[in-house]
């Protein structure tokens, strides 16, 4: 029988990420978000925009659609890249603190080859979503690339299934998933050796090194599409901040799975949502919310 996860409980790291008055952007972090495929281009640019609204110093998109790649009028900040076809050379360029892969990312050979260079790219802390895992589900080579990163840097990589890419990693069904999420979450940080967020209601986390916790905010109003890409920005902004700011991969992800759920459910107080409740608000929630953390 598995016991019940501990509630996570998290805010009070989050007053780490207090700026000093004399810190700029480089103490900030530098992000690389990958991914945005043609006719998904929308899931990098709102996880770009989580990233950037949560603080990360520089936020660059490595755009897949060459119709998005470039300069949004809407939100300049972002530095929106077409993604190079020299994936390896690209990241050693840019020597990113910390890397996302995955929202809107697809299967093209492209995609393939940023992946195997992001697996192979030491030290930082990653996050891997929505295609990137798809991905690795259907090879073992990227799935032997990924255990062995963890190997060589034990708790620097992140995965955040929802319960249909949780699925695939498995060789399981959704249904199944849901059925056991405790024993699920176990099984992902077993055959990965990452830090694992099994998104839903009452996300989970769970890790090599941390027994699992519960997320208990959170609402059905969530389920829009969009929604687990801006999780993806908010943990990459996060733990951008926290290269100098003391927060390990763990800790940023919980706070930015906490922060989350607790603005959906701030919105739906509000009277934004459920019912159309978008992505796109639920990043301005979060801005606020953190602020009022620190
Ligand atoms: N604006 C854009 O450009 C957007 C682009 N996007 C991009 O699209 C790509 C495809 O990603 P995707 O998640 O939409 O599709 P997919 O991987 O087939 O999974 C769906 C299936 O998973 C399951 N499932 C999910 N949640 C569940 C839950 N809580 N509880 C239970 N089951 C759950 C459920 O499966 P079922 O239960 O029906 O078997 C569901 O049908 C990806 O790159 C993403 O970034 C999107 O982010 C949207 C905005
Ligand atoms: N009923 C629910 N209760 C709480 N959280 C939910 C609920 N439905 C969805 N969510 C949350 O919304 C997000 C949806 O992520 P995901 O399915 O990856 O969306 P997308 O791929 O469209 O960006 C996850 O963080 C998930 O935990």
């Amino acid at each position: 029988m598995t016991s019940t996860p501990m509630n996570l409980n998290c805010f009070d790291l989050a007053t780490r990420l207090k700026r000093g008055p004399a810190e700029h952007k480089g103490d900030a972090g530098k992000a690389i978000l990958i991914g945005g495929a043609p006719g998904m281009a929308g899931a990098l640019v709102l996880a770009g925009n989580a990233c950037l609204h949560l603080g990360a110093g520089w936020t660059i998109l490595e755009m897949f659609d060459p119709s998005s790649a470039h300069a949004d009028a809407n939100q300049p900040e972002l530095m929106i890249r077409l993604a190079s076809t020299q994936a390896h050379d690209a990241l050693i360029k840019q020597d990113p603190d910390v890397i996302a892969i995955g929202p809107g990312l697809g299967s093209s050979p492209i995609a393939i080859e940023w992946i195997k260079a992001v697996l192979s790219f030491p030290k930082v802390p990653l996050i891997i979503d929505a295609d990137a895992l798809n991905c690795i589900a259907d090879s073992e080579d990227l799935l032997n690339l990924l255990q062995h990163r963890n190997q060589q840097f034990p708790e620097m990589t992140v995965i955040t299934p929802h319960p249909g890419e949780a699925a695939r990693l498995l060789h399981s069904s959704s249904a199944k998933i849901q059925e056991d999420r405790q024993e699920a979450i176990h099984a992902l940080v077993n055959q990965t050796q990452s830090i694992v967020v099994l998104k839903g209601q009452h996300t989970l986390i769970a890790s090599p090194q941390h027994a699992v916790t519960q997320c208990m905010e959170g609402n059905p109003g969530m389920g829009t599409g969009g929604m687990g890409d801006i999780l993806t920005g908010a943990i990459t902004a996060i733990a951008a901040q926290g290269v100098c700011h003391q927060l390990n991969l763990w800790e940023a992800t919980g706070i930015a799975v906490q922060l989350h759920a607790t603005a959906a459910d701030s919105l739906v107080e509000k009277g934004v949502g459920p019912i159309g409740l978008t992505p796109s608000e639920t990043i301005m929630e979060m801005r606020s919310l953190l602020n009022k953390l620190l």
